[in-house]
């Protein structure tokens, strides 16, 4: 307090965010947990570094960089975290209290699972809710619990993991019921370590491997676990020598076997990494997608991997070309669920209602791309959705009189590596529980659906 000359004492403002070192990343942290899960806002768009959300374009390097660490953590772990929250609580808040719980799970979040002395964690939720007219009443409950946290994590937090599923209900019964009780367990789990970085290098897959300090899978993708500098400061980038593109994401386009010499349309193409694929295996490439946007960063790819396409923007479904194609690549739109271990955002931003209006979305797509592929031509669709509704279910239902396509199976030892992900019927499926190396950081696929077909003549 301050003494005013008259006499009179002057209460001290309250501290405005950018007064608390570390408050404002915490601030923009909670808020951005309540644009993702209440009003089920996709993180990557909040934290682009160009059009992203005012608070995080706000902070520097280092602050968006914890956020975004925050984030995925909270995300990741949101049960687990919910769970040792509530059971410190006497009764549930209130379902108009989600400013108090964004700022608890925030705080939980450094202090079970990041580099962040708890005690910084504990005071700075502390100042954040004091400054907030929504939860300044709240701000003893918050320091009690979370120090509460701090104190029980050592011998709470194991027990917790092993006890719970960290997803939503929807997501884990949808796991469950495709790929039985198991086998969903285990891509749960898998879902909660941060995927390692996989690159498609253009040629000399060992050399590249000793120089990102990594290995080579089956496939032939390179896999680094964790990059020591940003993917634009590694060697080769300039150069064009390779691209970050998943394992599992990789598969698809060579489905189409050799494609040197023949025009290939891949439909819904950007950002590119299945074009520079095709274009890399000689083919004469048309690159199409309806977003100018994700087409302008396709070209930038496609102009570091010095590969060329012809770039079209267009809705595949009115897309009407002056002459059919020896192949399509459709590779569509769809839940991203296949893709959690790097976007831990994707089910608590999704339902099953959405799944249900992509695979509707995809069953049109499939046969409006059937119709631009010559007879005898293949066309391939792919998506990175771990939902059968997307995949097994949405071919199952297809209608089978509409007699443009036959399915046309991949078959055993046709692809290197591949085998291990072949479903009887010859459609392609990998999950993050898949590919099982010497330890979780190394292991696992992006979750993808692929099928072959032939344009019947
Ligand atoms: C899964 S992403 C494609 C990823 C890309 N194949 C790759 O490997 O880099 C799906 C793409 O479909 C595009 N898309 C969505 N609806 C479309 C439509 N009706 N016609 C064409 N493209 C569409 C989106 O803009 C998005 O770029």
């Amino acid at each position: 307090m301050t003494r005013r000359p008259n006499g009179t004492v002057r209460k001290p403002k309250p501290a405005v965010a950018s007064d608390v070192p570390g408050l404002p990343v915490r601030m923009a942290a909670a808020k951005l947990l309540s644009i993702v899960v209440d009003a089920r806002t996709p993180l990557d768009g909040l934290t682009d570094n160009d059009n992203g959300h005012p608070h995080y374009l706000a902070l520097d390097g280092r602050d968006r960089a914890l956020l975004r660490a925050i984030l995925t953590t909270a995300l990741r772990f949101r049960v687990t975290i919910g769970k040792l929250i509530s059971k410190r609580l006497e009764r549930p808040l209130p379902p108009n209290a989600s400013t108090l719980t964004h700022i608890l799970h925030v705080g939980a979040a450094q202090i079970l699972f990041l580099d962040v002395p708890d005690s910084a964690a504990v005071d700075l939720a502390v100042t954040h809710a004091k400054g907030d007219p929504r939860t300044a009443r709240f701000a003893a409950l918050v320091n009690g619990l979370l120090r509460s946290l701090a104190r029980g994590k050592e011998s709470e937090l194991g027990p917790m993991l092993d006890a719970t599923l960290d997803a939503p209900p929807w997501f884990a019964d949808m796991l469950v019921n495709a790929y039985g009780e198991p086998k969903a367990h285990a891509i749960l789990a898998a879902h909660r370590v941060e995927a390692p970085v996989d690159f498609t290098v253009k040629t000399d897959p060992e050399g590249w491997a000793g120089r990102l300090g990594g290995f080579v899978l089956p496939t032939g993708t390179v896999r680094v676990e964790k990059l020591q500098a940003n993917v634009s400061d590694l060697p080769g980038f300039a150069e064009g020598d390779w691209w970050v593109q998943d394992a599992a994401a990789a598969l698809p386009a060579r489905l189409l076997g050799d494609v040197a010499g023949r025009r290939v349309a891949d439909l819904c193409a950007a950002p590119g990494g299945k074009t520079a694929q095709l274009a890399l295996a000689g083919a004469d490439v048309t690159a199409l997608d309806v977003s100018r946007n994700r087409l302008a960063r396709l070209v930038r790819n496609l102009e570091r991997l010095r590969l060329t396409a012809t770039v079209v923007q267009s809705d595949l479904l009115s897309y009407a070309p002056d002459e059919l194609f020896d192949a399509v690549l459709l590779d569509a739109p769809c839940s991203s669920t296949g893709t959690v271990r790097r976007h831990p955002d994707v089910p608590w931003t999704k339902s099953a209602e959405d799944v249900a209006k992509l695979a509707a979305l995809q069953a049109g797509m499939i046969e409006a791309a059937a119709k631009l592929v010559k007879p005898g031509g293949r066309l391939i669709f792919s998506n990175c959705s771990l939902d059968p509704a997307e995949g097994e279910q949405l071919l199952r239902d297809l209608p089978a009189e509409s007699g443009d396509v036959s399915p046309d199976p991949i078959r055993p030892g046709e692809i290197a590596g591949v085998d291990p992900f072949l479903s009887e019927d010859g459609t392609l499926r990998t999950t993050p529980a898949d590919l099982q190396l010497a330890t979780p950081g190394i292991s696992g696929l992006d979750g993808f659906f692929a099928a072959r077909f032939r344009r019947n003549a």
